[in-house]
């Protein structure tokens, strides 16, 4: 049995979900304690809840201490099957980051696994749909990764009320050297029972930014009627992504501003991937036994998601920091 302490390193959702995937990959039973031991409100929440009965549901698993506030559990995986489920995280608990959760191990199913997901799709402090679409999808399709993501629609804080439809096909994943690629930068900015300008706007700022700085861009505009009220912005480019969120009382250039100026200063860092698809490649390459990229920094994320990833297979990874770039790779 493989023991995980939750507060290692950022001590977040993060090692919880890495470890309940990698385990049923490794086919290793695993303890883990001190759940999110390093946040305000320690122990799990629904949406970790919901994720974590997702990857049984998956794996044929048994699970101990799944309950609100829970700060430790034993998930005993079995085998990895062809799935067709309908999840329902509640409220804005982020559907992305519960498809975080299943992804590794899904890509050893036996069978496809087909979700169709409630909840949350643009939601704070995690990868949006977009994001989770094109730049980290889109990424690991390059390692074998095959997987079809559908917004059918979105849910913001804290309504929810999002859907989101998924595929993922049984692959063998192999090792990439992730490479720096100049590519247009598109994006999409949305708004939901907001007036139309609001989309527009974000994605005017964003525009206009960009163009000063010298890139090319593409942004959609779309403004729409969903459940729940909000706004945000995605741009991606290869695989540098950004993310803003509308909030009341921030207008909305400013949501398309802060979404311009975070790609562009990564596309200006010469780093191949940004910071977020940095720590989110880790089990991926860890299953695959080899690959590489260079990044903007070495996150507290990235370094804790690699801790965890070592603790389940047999991979080393080798970090540097050099001419202000971060290197990873596995050796
Ligand atoms: N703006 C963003 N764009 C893309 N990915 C993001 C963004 N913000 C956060 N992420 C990703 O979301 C994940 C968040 O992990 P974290 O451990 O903080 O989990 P959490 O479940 O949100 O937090 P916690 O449960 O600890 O409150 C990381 O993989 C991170 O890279």
């Amino acid at each position: 049995m493989i023991k995980i302490d939750g507060s290692y390193g950022e001590g977040g959702g993060q090692i919880l979900r890495t470890s309940v995937s990698l385990s049923a990959v490794a086919g290793e039973e695993v303890t883990i304690k001190n759940i999110r031991k390093n946040r305000p409100h320690p122990g799990l929440k629904p949406q970790h809840m919901r994720s974590i009965e997702t990857a049984a549901l998956i794996c044929e698993a048994e699970v101990e201490g799944l309950y609100p506030g829970s700060t430790e559990i034993r998930f005993s995986p079995l085998e990895i099957r062809g799935t067709d489920a309908t999840i329902d995280i509640g409220t804005a608990g982020s559907i992305p980051l519960l498809i975080q959760c299943i992804m590794p191990l899904a890509s050893v199913s036996s069978g496809s696994i087909k979700l169709s997901i409630m909840g949350g799709t643009d939601v704070a402090w995690s990868p949006s749909v977009d994001y989770l679409e094109n730049v980290t999808l889109g990424a690991l399709s390059h390692m074998g990764y095959r997987a079809k993501l559908e917004t059918i629609a979105r849910g913001y804080y804290p309504k929810g009320g999002g859907i989101v439809e998924l595929t993922i096909e049984p692959a063998s994943l192999t090792g990439y050297d992730f490479l720096r690629r100049d590519e247009h930068i598109y994006g999409i900015s949305h708004a939901s029972n907001l007036p139309e300008h609001v989309a527009k706007r974000q994605a005017g700022s964003a525009e206009e930014i960009l163009r000063e700085k010298g890139f090319d861009c593409k942004i959609l505009v779309d403004s729409s009627k969903y459940l729940s009220t909000g706004s945000g912005i995605n741009l991606w480019s290869g695989f540098i992504g950004s993310v803003a969120l509308g909030e009341r009382g921030l207008p909305a250039e400013k949501v398309g501003s802060r979404a311009a100026e975070e790609i562009a200063a990564s596309l200006l860092s010469g780093a191949a991937v940004d910071s977020h698809l940095a720590d989110q490649l880790i089990p991926f390459m860890g299953i695959a036994g080899s690959g590489s990229f260079t990044t903007t920094e070495l996150t507290g994320h990235l370094r804790t998601n690699i801790w965890v990833t070592e603790q389940f297979l047999d991979v080393k990874f080798d970090l540097k920091e050099a001419d202000g770039l971060a290197s990873v790779c596995i050796r």
